[in-house]
């Protein structure tokens, strides 16, 4: 059964419309690392169950209690359940995305103000959220949109689950998810999973992706005196905090980007001449991917290298210190309490359960050959696991021809170098594939400044989403 013939027209038409609505959604900060944004994360659960109340959809939030950040407890904002058909001759899919985002402040480089959605010249629309992850969800309201108002029935029946800590370890979903795919729970009868919350290679080629890299997020607390001194006081008096944690966290990695904890690359199996060949074949370059990134600093030459290195190696990167002075100006003072942010990407069979004895092994030893009297608390902060998938089940199939359709090309297929930790949990409690069907490109700056989602994609991308629903009532289990 094809989409209907005035499905994509309807989109098109629609268009403007359909940026207003992306443009409210990023409008709303529900930045989920920051608690003084958590009521914003909170709102956008609810705006979004409105909307898809408005077509019809059967919803309920639910409470996922609460969790402790920085010493405060903090309520989790509620995970959104949907529902709409239940017509036991049809498939039934459930949709997952998530309504939070990253922080963005114009002062970190952004050119437009990053919570209102801009639409440039060349039909990008750059806003926090754009395309991570509120377009794509965005995009299945645009299909549920068509469907009610053309009074069409949909292919298949849908459950959603949308969630509002994604960006920070999705932590309470997996709970959740394991209760309600018992029988009796919300996902039960859930013939496969669809999630669209990743990017495409390059600029012009869709993908499908059929794994994901997991993540192991960790904070190492430096303490020496009681209060923040100053450095011509103290310098060269105390052991400083700032010293120990640069040269603990220089342990962690070097210049090429090898993780130097050891044990690490024990777990990882090394490529042979059929799998590199895998990443020869993907329509991607160094020169884009340097694009992308904004500099000529690719980690090598050899674009099988770099790929793999992004999709099925392990990497560590260090994000940040807490405590540690960063305005303008020349401040001499001495920090007392310093925390290092840092976190591994995870490949099978890694997970964060495995990888977080070493870790705080090895910063205990490293942080002992320091000899310093300050203390070191290494705490894990979040993880996920890594995920593969079998890309020849019939949901692939759904995917790659409704791709087809949309984009009249042949989809790469790819592992993506992120993370959505919640996927391994669906794939393994309701026993179903689950498909990574993404809108945007690799271009786009997730997590970053200038965040965007070109129109086309927005579009096009909704059309493939409304599309997918269609192959899939057709497609043979
Ligand atoms: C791929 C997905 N859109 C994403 O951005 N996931 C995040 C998840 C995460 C884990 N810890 C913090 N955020 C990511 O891969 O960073
Ligand atoms: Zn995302
Ligand atoms: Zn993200």
């Amino acid at each position: 059964m094809p989409a209907p013939a005035d499905f994509g027209q309807f989109i098109d038409d629609h268009a403007d419309e359909f940026i207003k609505r992306l443009a409210s959604a990023v409008a709303i900060q529900s930045v989920s690392s920051d608690p003084s944004r958590r009521d914003d994360v909170v709102k956008m659960a609810h705006w979004l169950e409105a909307q898809l109340q408005s077509y019809g959809v059967t919803t309920v939030l639910r409470d996922l209690g609460t969790h402790v950040e920085d010493g405060h407890e903090l309520p989790l904002p509620p995970a959104l359940l949907g529902s709409i058909g239940s017509d036991p001759s049809k498939k039934t899919v459930l949709i997952y995305g998530h309504f939070d985002v990253q922080p963005a402040n114009k002062s970190d480089g952004w050119s437009t103000e990053p919570f209102e959605l801009t639409e440039e010249q060349d039909g990008r629309l750059v806003g926090r959220g754009s395309t991570d992850d509120k377009g794509p969800i965005l995009g299945w309201l645009n299909t549920l949109q068509y469907h009610f108002e053309t009074k069409k029935e949909l292919p298949v029946n849908i459950k959603f689950c949308f969630e509002g800590m994604e960006e920070s370890g999705s932590i309470g979903l997996d709970a959740l998810v394991i209760k309600e795919g018992q029988p009796g729970g919300w996902f039960e009868g859930v013939d496969c999973v669809c999630i669209s919350d990743n990017y495409w290679l390059n600029t012009r080629t869709p993908v499908i992706t059929y794994g994901l890299r997991g993540v192991s997020y960790y904070k190492i607390d430096i303490t020496g005196p009681a209060r923040d001194l100053h450095s011509g006081v103290f310098g060269g008096t105390i052991h400083e905090p700032m010293t120990d944690l640069v040269l603990l966290m220089s342990k962690l990695v070097d210049v090429k980007g090898k993780i130097l904890v050891p044990g690490v690359y024990d777990m990882v199996t090394s490529a042979d001449a059929d799998e590199r060949e895998i990443y020869e074949r993907l329509d991607s370059s160094i020169a884009e991917i340097e694009e992308a990134a904004g500099g000529k600093i690719a980690l090598s030459d050899s674009k099988v290298d770099v790929l793999m290195g992004r999709m099925r190696n392990p990497s560590l990167s260090l994000h940040g210190i807490e405590g540690a002075f960063y305005g303008g100006g020349a401040k001499t003072v001495i920090p007392a309490k310093v925390g290092g942010k840092f976190s591994l990407r995870l490949v099978p069979p890694m997970t964060p359960e495995n990888i977080t004895p070493l870790v705080t092994k090895y910063l205990e030893e490293e942080f002992a050959k320091l000899g310093s009297k300050n203390t070191l608390n290494v705490e894990f902060l979040h993880g996920g696991r890594p995920w593969v998938a079998d890309m020849n089940h019939w949901n692939y199939e759904a995917a790659k021809e409704a791709t087809r359709q949309i984009y009249q090309v042949e989809p790469d297929m790819t592992r993506e170098g992120g993370s959505i930790p919640i996927t391994l949990t669906f794939a393994d409690t309701l026993g179903c594939s689950v498909v990574l069907l993404p809108m945007g490109r690799g271009d786009d700056g997730a997590h970053s400044t200038n965040e965007k989602l070109d129109k086309s994609n927005f579009l096009q991308g909704s059309k493939l989403l409304g599309t997918y629903l269609y192959e899939l009532a057709d497609v043979k289990k």
